[in-house]
């Protein structure tokens, strides 16, 4: 199966060096001008294999048996919306980890939506970009609603140091990806305020509660979100500075700056899942609070005061 990846950003890059193991990767990008130099500038000091041809033209890379999506959330409707004739009918695998803040959704229901006839799947867990491309172990969830289409796609996809476990539970998988990283913007404020380890073991806890209901609440399945597209990826990216979501949050915490061009998925899902909860009438405590903390609305000391002094409830 002829593999296409769409972003050339640090993800989309690794994903493109890990399966030229496989055989050629078209990778499609809107800036290429790094390209003549085999090194692209979002994921520094990996060499990109003879076997991935970067290219500026979307018709080269649709031509793919499959189109890996690797952009970032909430450029994913436009980019859908743009260029629907072109994607409509492929395997479409999404690999954003977020819910757009426009139509509170997921990436799978913006595919479905604009492309109807895509066979649609979500790419999703534990693994850090730079972790990819150096040939780190990295075990992955693949989900797709249709088994067969999701066999043939994990098969695809897997390497002999990237293992993708598969599932049909769309929903959960996409979930388990987007809101960890509102959790670890929590995770990492919390650090960055010095509050120390047993807080962050705590906002990882209850904030894995809030993800398991919400998920819930959407009809995702429990052990989805227990697997690595939820805890696992909450983990890591709660626990590493190599996460940005992690970082960002830590400088909220230290009142330090942040460079604004860095994608940080976690503060506009961190809306999106605040204006979802608020819909369905769930209770999403931190969530709600990496929200306003992200938009300024809130102090680090007043969000933690108000978390610390809820009603005393059963865990
Ligand atoms: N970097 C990582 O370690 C991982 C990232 N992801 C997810 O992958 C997605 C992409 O993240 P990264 O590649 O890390 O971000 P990035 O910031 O490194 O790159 C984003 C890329 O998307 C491109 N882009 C943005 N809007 C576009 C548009 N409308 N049309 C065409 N290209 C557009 C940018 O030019 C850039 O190359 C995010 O949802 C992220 O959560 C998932 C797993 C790991
Ligand atoms: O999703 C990731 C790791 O699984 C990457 O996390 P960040 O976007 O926070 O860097």
């Amino acid at each position: 199966m002829s593999i296409a990846i769409i972003g050339a950003g640090a993800f989309g890059t690794a994903l493109a060096v890990a399966l030229s193991a496989n055989g050629p990767v078209t990778l499609w990008g809107r800036d290429t001008t790094w390209a003549a130099g085999r090194e692209n500038p979002r994921l520094p000091g990996v060499a990109l294999p003879d076997a991935v041809a970067v290219t500026g033209e979307l018709a080269q890379a649709a031509g793919a048996d499959m189109l890996l999506l690797a952009l970032p959330a909430q450029q994913l409707a436009g980019f859908l919306g743009d260029h629907a004739a072109q994607l409509d009918g492929k395997r479409l695998v999404s690999t954003a980890k977020g819910i757009d803040l426009t139509r509170l959704t997921g990436p799978s229901a913006l595919i479905s939506d604009a492309c109807p006839r895509a066979t649609m799947a979500v790419l999703t867990g534990p693994s850090f970009a730079a972790d990819i491309a150096r040939g780190l172990p990295t075990a992955l969830t693949l989900a797709c609603a249709d088994a067969d289409a999701g066999r043939a796609l994990q098969h695809a996809l897997s390497t002999p140091v990237l293992r993708l476990y598969r599932t049909t539970d769309v929903t959960g998988a996409e979930l388990g990806g987007a809101l960890k990283n509102v959790i670890a913007i929590a995770a990492g404020t919390v650090i960055g305020a010095g509050l120390g380890d047993s807080a962050r073991a705590a906002i990882i806890t209850r904030g894995f509660a809030e993800m398991t209901r919400l998920a819930a609440r959407l009809g995702a399945r429990p052990e989805t979100l227990t697997g690595l597209s939820g805890l696992g990826d909450l983990t890591l990216t709660c626990t590493s500075a190599q996460s940005r979501n992690f970082r960002f949050g830590r400088s909220l915490g230290a009142g330090a700056d942040f460079d604004p061009a860095t994608t940080v998925e976690g503060a506009a899902t961190a809306r999106a899942v605040a204006a979802l909860a608020a819909r369905l009438g769930e209770d999403m405590p931190i969530a709600a609070m990496v929200a306003r903390l992200a938009e300024g609305g809130v102090s680090v000391e007043n969000a933690i005061t108000a978390l610390m002094t809820r009603p005393l409830k059963e865990e």
